[in-house]
This record gives C-alpha cells, sequence and structure tokens, in this order.
C-alpha cells in the first residue's frame, strides 16, 4: 500500500515562517481533502511535498519512487502552441523520448481522454480552450503517467457543478483503482463530505486537525478555520452535506 509521512514539517519563505511542525500520515486507495482559509499554507505545502521549497522535517514515501510523484499546481499556464493531444503525450513523455508512441502509450493516452471526457477536444489548440476545458486537460496531463502520490491544487475551481462531482468520482475510482495517494486542495466543504475519506486541515501555521473526514470537518472547526456557523445535516440521498449559516456573530437579514 502507498502511503505518505509529514513528520514535523515546516515551510518558510526567507524570514517568514508559514508551516511549522506539520504531521500527519497520509493513506492511499481514496482521496484526502487538503482544506483551510485563503494563505493558510496549502499550496506551500504541496510545494514543500514536491520538494520545490525547501524546509524542516521529513517526507517519508512508503511502497513509492519519488518520480512517481505529480503536483499540479493552482495556475497552470496553458499558452504553449500545442494540442490538447500533444500536450497529453508531453505530459507522458516527460519531455523525453521523442513523439514516438508505444501501443501502451497510444492506449493510456486515448484511455485519459475517454476518462475525462475531453476525446471531443483532442485536435484543439490549449489556448483556444475555456477555463472548464483547460482544467480538465491539466488533470489529464497529471494522471495520464498514472503516478502514485498526487497533490492537485484546486483542482475543481473552474468546473460547473456537475462536472465537479463527475471529476471527483473519476478521481475517487482512480485512487481506488491505483492505491495512489491523492491529496486535493480544495474551498468546496461539501464536495470535500461526499468524495473525500480524510481530511487535513491547515490553519494557524500548523495542521489542525487530520483523520476521517466527517470527524475531522465538525462545525466547531469550521468556525475555526473560517469563521463561519454551520451544521451537518443529510441530503435526501443519505450523503452529509454541511449547511452553513452565516459568519459568526452575525444574524441573519430580516
Ligand atoms: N513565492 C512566495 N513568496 C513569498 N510568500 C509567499 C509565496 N507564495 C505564497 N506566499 C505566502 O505564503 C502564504 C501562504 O500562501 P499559499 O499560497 O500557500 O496559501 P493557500 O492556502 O494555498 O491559499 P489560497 O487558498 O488563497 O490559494 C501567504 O501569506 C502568501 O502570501
Amino acid at each position: 500500500m502507498v502511503s505518505l509521512s509529514l513528520d514535523n514539517i515546516g515551510a518558510r519563505y526567507g524570514r517568514r515562517e508559514i508551516l511549522s511542525g506539520a504531521s500527519a500520515e497520509l493513506q492511499g486507495g481514496g482521496l484526502t481533502a487538503l482544506v483551510g482559509a485563503n494563505a493558510a499554507g496549502k499550496s506551500t505545502l504541496f510545494r514543500r511535498i514536491a520538494g520545490h521549497l525547501r524546509g524542516a522535517g521529513r517526507i517519508q514515501l512508503h511502497g513509492v519512487a519519488r518520480h512517481e510523484m505529480r503536483y499540479m499546481p493552482q495556475d497552470t499556464g496553458m499558452n504553449a502552441a500545442l494540442t490538447v493531444y500533444e500536450s497529453i503525450i508531453l505530459a507522458l513523455k516527460q519531455g523525453n523520448g521523442g513523439w514516438r508512441l508505444s501501443a501502451e502509450e497510444l492506449r493510456a493516452v486515448d484511455g485519459i481522454l475517454v476518462r475525462f471526457n475531453i476525446t471531443h477536444l483532442a485536435d484543439q489548440q490549449l489556448h483556444e480552450l475555456s477555463g472548464g476545458q483547460r482544467q480538465a486537460v491539466s488533470i489529464s496531463q497529471t494522471l495520464v503517467s498514472r503516478p502514485k502520490i498526487v497533490l492537485m491544487d484546486e483542482p475543481t475551481s473552474a468546473l460547473d457543478l456537475n462536472r465537479q462531482y463527475e471529476v471527483l468520482e473519476t478521481l475517487r475510482l482512480y485512487s481506488e483503482e491505483t492505491g495512489a495517494v491523492m491529496v486535493l486542495a480544495l474551498h468546496e466543504i461539501n464536495q470535500v463530505m461526499r468524495c473525500c475519506t480524510a481530511t487535513l486541515a491547515l490553519g494557524e501555521g500548523r495542521i489542525l486537525a487530520s483523520g476521517p473526514t466527517l470527524e475531522v470537518l465538525t462545525p466547531a472547526l469550521i468556525r475555526r478555520l473560517y469563521g463561519i456557523d454551520s451544521r451537518v445535516e443529510r441530503c435526501s440521498r443519505g450523503c452529509p452535506v454541511m449547511i452553513v449559516d452565516g459568519p459568526v456573530g452575525q444574524a441573519a437579514a430580516e
């Protein structure tokens, strides 16, 4: 089984400390959400895990090699003069090996286009895509090599409501099928409650809570993270949903 241990991780930019003492065990085979307010340090933690930022502590990978990790940043520049198909081949080849594809590589590229419902975009230039289409292509580029550790910074931020559920469900199936550790920074708490087995909550420069999602995302923690009063109820299909009552201390408008 693949897993990732964070042991007393710290991260800073120059003299400014962003995170300290961050420890957690992240298991493969399901989605892990990374939540926290704006500027809490979610992208910084990803950069630290991906090795783009040095700092205190130890990051250990179990059952997987470092080259099997992929990090999808929040803003993936997409202005190269390539088609969607070419950009996914490039991501698979990681810039090595020219354009020749083995039969297996061809299947991987075609398979990922089908999985994320973007086959019809294959011949389109990247700069011609909408924001949501671009995001689906970024996710496809990230997963085409079937990585075993995946860090995705707000992978659903540009997707419509239906596509959010579709894509998160596909990511969940991918993690179950490959046993990959998949950590997704998400702002939409109801997506987290529906799709993520585990949650890591960042605030006050550290990990405030980690563990099974429904145990971590209590109204008390939501209040501490975001200053929002909320409660958990069930939707008509039995899924837990967070109802937002409003900012702490503010009465509802008449
Ligand atoms: N390259 C950088 N140099 C200096 N400070 C940075 C840099 N990148 C981020 N920061 C600072 O680090 C803090 C954490 O930023 P980070 O991007 O990790 O937050 P985040 O939780 O991902 O936020 P958001 O939800 O808004 O995307 C912020 O105060 C930000 O200003």
